[in-house]
């Protein structure tokens, strides 16, 4: 059975919608771009696409000095949002970018301060990916002591969706593997919900999963120009699989859109 997240994207669309009659401008976001990836170019045509739809003036900028760029745009004061395109330049490091960005326009919650933020469980913005994954999970199950397998542990994926999804209050029981764990299936295969963040095309197969099980796939691979997920489609013969497109990728742009809205309304809050 496939999950449908089109409740979770309206929700964020009237949230939106009541940003917007606080935020009497069009919001601007600047998305920094060193030498796209296929998964970058999907993202950024999504970017595209969702701007226009939400009403954000959307500034693609091929970057070719980060920091300088950080520095510029985290002072201009027509730009609310600014977004940084995975993978980077060889030169960078996902630290450079978060000690440089400013953490009021910094709608994917990457910066130190946005990080660090949420390590004591009070957020601003977090990774958008992660909080895709948690609000997906919270619209289809009570996560309260549930057993969480998190197949990856990236900087914005894996690792903050299990910082969230096992803070208090949410109350699962997480558990973070990564390419160096031993007897993966099994770890997997006694999860109550599975989150699949690795980045390999059809990775997870049945031998993965027990019949019932929710399984959350983060993937966006581009195979013969088709994009595919982390999770092979015939698993969702005995689970709940959210599908890829239409899934987590779309949850996060609308998230992401939100975050610009929420920067705009925050910076207003400040004159
Ligand atoms: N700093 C940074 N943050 C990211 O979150 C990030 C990144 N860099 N680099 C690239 C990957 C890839 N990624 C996608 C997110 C959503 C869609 C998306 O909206 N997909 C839609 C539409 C796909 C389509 O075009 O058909 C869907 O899945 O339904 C795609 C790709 C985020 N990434």
């Amino acid at each position: 059975m496939l999950i449908e997240v089109k409740k979770i994207i309206d929700e964020i669309k009237v949230e939106v919608s009541s940003l917007k009659e606080k935020v009497l401008y069009e919001p601007k976001l600047v998305s920094l771009v060193v030498e796209p990836d296929e998964s970058t170019k999907s993202y950024l045509n999504s970017q595209k696409r969702n701007a226009k739809k939400y009403g954000i003036n959307l500034e693609i900028v091929e970057s070719s000095d980060l920091i300088n760029d950080l520095r510029k745009y985290n002072e201009d004061d027509d730009t609310d949002a600014i977004f940084v395109a995975r993978p980077l330049k060889k030169g960078y490091t996902e630290l450079d970018i978060a000690k440089h960005i400013n953490p009021e326009k910094d709608v994917e919650g990457v910066s130190l301060h946005n990080i660090g933020s949420m390590f004591y469980e009070k957020e601003l913005f977090v990774p958008c990916t992660a909080e895709a994954v948690v609000k997906i999970i919270e619209d289809t199950t009570d996560v309260k002591g549930k057993n969480i397998v998190i197949l990856g542990r990236s900087t914005t994926v894996g690792k903050p969706a299990a910082m969230m999804l096992q803070r208090h209050g949410r109350d699962a029981t997480v558990t973070v593997t990564h390419t160096k764990t031993k007897n993966l299936k099994e770890i997997s295969k006694e999860a109550d919900i599975l989150v699949a963040a690795i980045g390999k095309a059809n990775f997870v197969d049945r031998s993965f999963v027990k019949e019932g099980m929710i399984v959350i796939d983060v993937g966006i691979n581009v195979v013969d120009g088709k994009i595919v997920g982390d999770v092979d489609k015939d698993v969702s013969e005995i689970c709940q699989l959210t599908p890829v497109p239409g899934g987590v990728g779309s949850v996060t742009t609308a998230i992401l859109m939100r975050n610009v809205f929420r920067a705009a309304n925050n910076k207003k809050g400040d004159l």
